[in-house]
Parts: structure tokens; C-alpha cells; sequence
């Protein structure tokens, strides 16, 4: 999973046009990331009705708060993520895909280039969901703030400093609903 998470943040970098391949992969790649792996079991609704009616959440809507997330599912529904209009779209689970999503620290280290995607579980279906997700997090005691390499001339960072561990408390106190990166935001 390691390995795939820092695959695509090379992917992205190059995307980015930064020199550097590893700019933005050696966060997790070191031996002292943070990262973490979670299984998800959501029961499915009692019945269909039931999740058509009452929009049961089986997780409230959230940024992860990490670099990167990748996630599969047991090919079933749920997950949603939210668009800028604030409109919920459904991903179709996809056995042979990886879903891949953005966290705020990643949001940070590109200075806002790349947007969290917020993002939650509905139990809207008759089967139990069962999610694994990978979180690629960085070393605790390492600076989330954005590349040098991508700044252009005079832009300047739209957060404040802080660590991954300053951060990570910070999310954790805090409501699961909460843009938690407002905190930090210049
Ligand atoms: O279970 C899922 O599909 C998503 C769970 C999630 O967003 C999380 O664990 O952060
Ligand atoms: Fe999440």
C-alpha cells in the first residue's frame, strides 16, 4: 500500500511539474511516516426502505487528514464525496480499483492545488459494507507546509506552520464535520 501511495504522489508531482520525483512521496516513504491502515464494517440497513427513507450515515462527512487515502471496498455502495456545488455523488464500488482520495496535508504541501475531498458513508444498501482503507500519513515531528520547488515567485503559503502531530491532535479534538484545515489557514 506503501508503495502504491508514493507510485501516485510521484504521478502527481510530475503532474505538478516539480523536478524533484520524490517531492512529495518521501513524507511516507520513510520508515517514521504515520500511516495507518482501517478496516470499516457498516451493517447493512434492515431494510431497503429503510436506507431510502431515512439516509442512514454510516460515517459523517469528513476530509481524511493525512497526505493520501487509498480504499477498496467488498463491491458494495456507500461511499459519497462532496462536490464544490456541495452536491453528494455516489462512487460505484469497483472490485478491481483502488479508490484514491486527497487529504488536507497533501491540500497543504501543494498550497491548495490539490483540494481534500470530503467525503462520507451512507449504509443505503441491503448488503454490509466492508471498507480498507490506507491512510499515508507523515513522521510526526515533520513540517506540513507547501513545496518550495512548486511556489511560484511572491506566492506565499496560505497556512500557518505546524507539524503532522500539531495537526493530527488538532483533528482529533475537533468534530469529525469540521473543516479542521480553517485552523491553520492564514
Ligand atoms: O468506509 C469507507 O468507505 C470510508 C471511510 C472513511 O472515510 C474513513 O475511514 O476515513
Ligand atoms: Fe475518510
Amino acid at each position: 500500500m506503501k508503495k502504491m501511495c508514493c507510485e501516485v504522489l510521484e504521478v502527481m508531482a510530475e503532474g505538478l511539474g516539480i523536478v524533484e520525483k520524490n517531492a512529495l512521496s518521501k513524507a511516507i516513504g520513510g520508515e517514521k511516516s504515520d500511516s495507518c491502515f482501517r478496516l470499516n464494517h457498516y451493517p447493512a440497513a434492515a431494510t431497503r426502505e429503510a436506507a431510502e427513507e431515512k439516509m442512514l450515515v454510516g460515517f459523517g462527512e469528513h476530509t481524511d487528514p493525512q497526505i493520501i487515502s487509498v480504499l477498496r471496498s467488498n463491491n458494495t455502495s456507500g461511499l459519497q464525496i462532496c462536490l464544490s456545488d456541495g452536491s453528494w455523488v455516489s462512487i460505484p464500488p469497483d472490485p478491481s480499483s483502488f479508490f484514491i482520495s486527497v487529504g488536507d496535508s497533501l491540500q497543504v504541501m501543494t498550497n491548495g492545488r490539490f483540494k481534500s475531498v470530503k467525503h462520507r458513508v451512507l449504509a443505503e444498501s441491503k448488503k454490509s459494507r466492508v471498507s480498507m482503507i490506507y491512510f499515508g500519513g507523515a513522521a510526526l515531528s515533520e513540517k506540513i507546509a507547501p513545496l518550495k520547488s512548486l511556489m511560484s515567485k511572491d506566492e506565499e503559503s496560505l497556512y500557518k506552520e505546524f507539524t503532522w502531530l500539531e495537526y493530527k491532535n488538532a483533528a482529533y479534538k475537533s468534530r469529525l464535520s469540521d473543516n479542521r484545515l480553517s485552523l491553520f489557514e492564514k
